[in-house]
C-alpha cells in the first residue's frame, strides 16, 4: 500500500458551523487534519496516510511568509524514501497562489496534489470527504508522477499552472488548462501526457527570509496611473497590472509604466478577465514589460516574486512563455 504525507493548512475543507444548513458564517480551519481524515475511513483502502498539521488558516490569511515554511516542509516530506506523494488540504481563496508557488518550487517527480472545499466540513452535503478522497487517488496514481503540482478539486483535476479560482460560491469554482477527470466510469484520465515540469522548478536560495514584494495593481476604466507611484513608495520591486481585456495597457500609462521599468522595477502585463491568456504584443519591446501568459495576476505575481528571489527575470520569459 502507498504512503501518502498529508498537509493541512485550513480552508473551509476543515471549516465548522453551527448549524448543518449554514455554509457561510463558519470558521475555516476549525477541525484539525485527524478530524478530516476521520471523516473518510475509506482513505485507508488505497493509502497508508501520515498527517500533518501545519496551519490552520482561512487562506485569505495565507501568504509569501506561510508558503515559505510550506515549501520547505512539502520538500522534506518529498524528499523521504518511503513517502510516495503529497496531499495538502488549504482554503480556495488564495490556493492559486500557494499552487504556483509550490508548482515551480518543489523539485520532485513525486506526486503533489491541493485540495480544498466550498462547504464546510459541517455542512449538508459537504464536498469536502470526496475532495479529499479523490485528491489522495490522484496523488497514489502512477500517472500522476512528473506533472508538477496539481489541483483536484469538484470531479476535476487542474494543472497548478494557470488554474485559477472563478466562482465565488459553486462547488466547481476552478478552471485551469487541461487537466483531467475523476468519475465513476473511468476513475482518473488525464487530459494531456505527462510533460517533464523538473525544467521549469527554481531553487530559492536557502536562506531566504522573505520574497521580494510584488503588488498587484487593478486598472479600471480610466484609472490614473499615479497607482504605480503609490506601491513603489510602499516597496514594491515589482508589479504586476490587472488589465482590461488581453492585458491592453491604456496609453495614459505608457509613459510611467515605461519610466518604472527603465527604473529597474519590472512590469508584468495580466489581464483582470476571468479566463484566457494574455499574448505578447509588439510594444513590450518598447515599454519593457512582459505578457503573463495563461497566469491570472495572482499566479503572476507569486512567479515575479520567484524570479526576483531567484535574481534572474530571464527565467519570466520561460515561465510565461509556456504551458507547463
Ligand atoms: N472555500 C474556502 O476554502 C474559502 C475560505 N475562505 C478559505 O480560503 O480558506
Amino acid at each position: 500500500m502507498p504512503t501518502l504525507a498529508l498537509i493541512a493548512t485550513g480552508g473551509t475543507i476543515a471549516g465548522a458551523a453551527a448549524s448543518a444548513t449554514d455554509t457561510t458564517g463558519y470558521t475555516a480551519g476549525a477541525l484539525g487534519a485527524d478530524a478530516l481524515l476521520a471523516a473518510v475511513p475509506q482513505l485507508g483502502e488505497i493509502a497508508d496516510i501520515r498527517a500533518k498539521q501545519l496551519f490552520r488558516l482561512d487562506s485569505k490569511d495565507m501568504g509569501p511568509a506561510h508558503w515559505l515554511p510550506l515549501g520547505r516542509r512539502a520538500q522534506a516530506l518529498l524528499d523521504a524514501p518511503d513517502i510516495d506523494g503529497l496531499v495538502i488540504t488549504h482554503g480556495t481563496d488564495t490556493l492559486e497562489e500557494t499552487a504556483a508557488y509550490l508548482h515551480l518550487t518543489l523539485d520532485s517527480r513525486k506526486p503533489v496534489v491541493l485540495t480544498a472545499a466550498m462547504r464546510p466540513a459541517t455542512a449538508l452535503s459537504a464536498d469536502g470527504p470526496m475532495n479529499l478522497y479523490n485528491a489522495a487517488c490522484v496523488a497514489t496514481h502512477p500517472d500522476s508522477a512528473g506533472r508538477g503540482v496539481l489541483v483536484s478539486i469538484g470531479d476535476a483535476i487542474f494543472a497548478a499552472w494557470g488554474v485559477r479560482k472563478l466562482y465565488t460560491h459553486r462547488l466547481d469554482a476552478f478552471i485551469g488548462g487541461p487537466g483531467g477527470a475523476i468519475g465513476q466510469t473511468s476513475p482518473i484520465r488525464f487530459f494531456a501526457p505527462a510533460r517533464d515540469t523538473a525544467a521549469s522548478t527554481v531553487a530559492i536560495p536557502a536562506d531566504l527570509k522573505e520574497l521580494p514584494r510584488v503588488d498587484v495593481l487593478y486598472v479600471a476604466a480610466g484609472s490614473p496611473p499615479d497607482l504605480l507611484d503609490a506601491v513603489l513608495t510602499a516597496g514594491a520591486h515589482g508589479i504586476v497590472l490587472a488589465l482590461p481585456g488581453n492585458g491592453s495597457l491604456p496609453a495614459s500609462w505608457e509613459a510611467a509604466v515605461t519610466r518604472t521599468i527603465a527604473n529597474g522595477v519590472p512590469i508584468v502585463r495580466a489581464s483582470r478577465v476571468g479566463a484566457g491568456p494574455v499574448s505578447p504584443r509588439a510594444q513590450d519591446a518598447t515599454w519593457g514589460t512582459r505578457p503573463a501568459g495563461d497566469l491570472a495576476p495572482s499566479q503572476a505575481r507569486v512567479t515575479l516574486m520567484l524570479a526576483l528571489a531567484c535574481g534572474d527575470l530571464t527565467l519570466l520569459d520561460q515561465w510565461f512563455g509556456e504551458h507547463h
